[in-house]
């Protein structure tokens, strides 16, 4: 696309130089800068973009998007938000592709990427093609992309979203995290479902305060409605989360809503957990469905309500949908056993906030019929107002807590386990830094029937320690740890 084409997406701009190059891509890091480039200096939380333009020029960018003076001999231009003019010259360097497909945006604390998993299962099962996007990557059809991000950034979703839908998809559904909507990094998604799962602490570290985090949330619920694509915009809500209630006055969306504790337009009844599964009574309108699954725990049932209520606004069956759903083994590194022929259970399981972990506990505890022994850490460089939290819900709800280190990250592991001990007053537990010893000790502790939760990485196969990422998987350390113990 050319150059001026380029800035027709924009409203008001200076600009320095003239000039009308070929754009080839749109670029943001000076280090992925090819020639033929657009590069956007952006200010970023740790640097400010504005720094690398001359490097961007070095490595061939023809041009550039600036806020602040740079020093560069390429056409440059002035905008008030270099972020949001990425937004939108992203949308319209990619012709617009929300606009032509059915988009499902996912947000709240915890669940979003279970219901994504869902409702792209769900909709291949009738038959459609969908895309996903979210924390373990892009995934369409046999195509499974890595992301460093749940919600990448705005110029790589309108990229992927055209690829998408040059391959056939009709239908993306997406992660929309607290922060990309703060970021930004959504503008110019032109959703028809906004979908709301549940608001828990979590990131307090970059909204400061629950009621920011709230906020930051109803960003997606405030663009439904107000955007350009045709179709119905519906928000559906979980009617037992009491932020839903701020966002139904949001929202110019109609709204849908789904829950247990409360009425609600989809509601489970008769919620049986097994070891193996859970089975509830669907309600919506006048109908009722038994649901008989392999998804386990409460929890399980709003993720499961939600993607159905998601996917009948397209018009899928109902029983069509609960099928494919009872078909569904579960998603990777979220409640998965691992078996190794041991006499005790291992459940690995991504609970990284106080509520999962909590929610994952108590649900263990319906069907337990010996000890739990929980190994739980927590992440450096995130939120540190959840550590003391975290390690009394291991300790209140486990019979055995192993506190040990998630992804230390550039923190000091040890400092953060003694953040956590903080929020444990006269219990006994076992701390362990080194994360693989500390599962080696979990298994070597465990008996026959016992349950071992290993919270916090569920599917990641890496710990950050300090900047370097290291291949670290739970689920190869408990069975190597088993077949050691044998
Ligand atoms: C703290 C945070 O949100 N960081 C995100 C942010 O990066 P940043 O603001 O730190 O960027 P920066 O390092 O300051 O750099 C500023 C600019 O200079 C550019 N630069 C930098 C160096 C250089 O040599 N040349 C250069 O051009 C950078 O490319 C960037 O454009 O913008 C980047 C591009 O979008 C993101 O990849 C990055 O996510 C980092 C990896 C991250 O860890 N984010 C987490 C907190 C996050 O967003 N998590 C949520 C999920 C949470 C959940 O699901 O619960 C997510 O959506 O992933
Ligand atoms: N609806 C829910 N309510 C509470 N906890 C849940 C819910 N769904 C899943 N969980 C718990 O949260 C963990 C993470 O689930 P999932 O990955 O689906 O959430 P997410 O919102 O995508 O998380 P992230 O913010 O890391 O992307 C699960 O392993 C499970 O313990
Ligand atoms: N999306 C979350 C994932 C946290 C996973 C946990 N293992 C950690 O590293 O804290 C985040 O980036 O905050
Ligand atoms: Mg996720």
């Amino acid at each position: 696309m050319k150059f001026a084409d380029c800035l027709k997406a924009l409203a008001f701009f200076r600009q320095e130089r003239t000039g009308n190059p070929e754009i080839n891509d749109l670029v943001i890091d000076s280090r992925l800068v090819k020639p033929g480039t657009l590069f956007f200096c952006i200010k970023g939380h740790h640097v400010d973009g504005h720094l690398f333009a001359a490097q961007a020029e070095k490595n061939g960018a023809v041009a550039m998007i600036a806020q602040d003076p740079v020093d560069v001999s390429i056409p440059v231009i002035y905008v008030n938000d270099t972020h949001k003019a990425l937004a939108m010259i992203s949308d319209q360097f990619y012709g617009h592709p929300s606009r032509d497909l059915h988009m499902i945006g996912v947000t709240g604390t915890n669940g979003k990427t279970t219901i994504t998993y869902l409702i792209q299962s769900i909709q291949e099962a009738a038959g459609m093609n969908t895309g996903l996007i979210g924390t373990m990557g892009i995934r369409y059809k046999d195509e499974w992309l890595p992301v460093e991000n749940t919600t990448p950034e705005v110029h790589l979703i309108h990229k992927n979203l055209a690829k998408m839908k040059a391959q056939g998809a009709v239908s993306v559904v997406m992660e929309t995290s607290s922060n990309a909507l703060y970021d930004g990094r959504v503008h110019g998604c032109d959703f028809n479902v906004g979908i709301f799962t549940n608001l828990t602490e979590d990131h307090l570290d970059l909204h400061g305060t629950m009621k920011d985090y709230m906020y930051a949330k109803s960003l997606l619920f405030s663009q439904l409605g107000n955007s350009y694509g045709s179709g119905k915009k519906v928000a559906v809500l979980n009617a037992d989360d009491p932020a839903s209630e701020v966002y139904r006055h949001m929202t110019a969306a109609q709204v849908m809503t789904y829950g247990i504790d409360k009425g609600a337009d989809f509601r489970a009844k008769s919620i049986q957990i097994r070891p193996a599964g859970t089975d509830f009574i669907l309600e919506t309108g006048s109908r009722s469905y038994s649901v008989s699954m392999k998804l386990i725990g409460k929890f399980s049932v709003y993720n499961v309500l939600a993607a159905l209520a998601a996917c009948s606004i397209q018009g899928l069956d109902l029983a069509g949908m609960i099928h494919a759903v009872e078909r569904i083994k579960g998603v990777s590194g979220r409640f998965e056993p691992v078996d190794a022929g041991q006499d005790f259970t291992v459940i690995v399981d991504y609970s990284h906030t106080p509520d999962s972990l909590e929610n994952a506990l108590d649900t263990i505890r319906e069907f337990a019929q010996k000890r739990i022994i929980a190994v739980v850490g927590c992440g450096g460089d995130r939120e540190r107002g959840k550590r003391p939290i975290m390690a009394r819900i291991a300790v209140n709800k486990s019979d055995l807590a192993v506190l040990t280190s998630d992804n230390p990250r550039t923190e000091d592991p040890a400092a953060i386990l003694e953040e956590m001990e903080a929020g444990i007053q006269g219990s006994t537990y076992k701390k362990i830094i080194n994360r693989r010893d500390a599962i080696k000790y979990a298994v070597e502790s465990a008996e026959s029937g016992d349950i071992i939760l290993i919270a916090g990485k569920g599917h990641e196969d890496y710990q950050i320690i300090g900047t370097t990422k290291y291949h670290f998987d739970d689920r190869e350390e408990a069975r190597a740890a088993i077949l050691e113990r044998e």
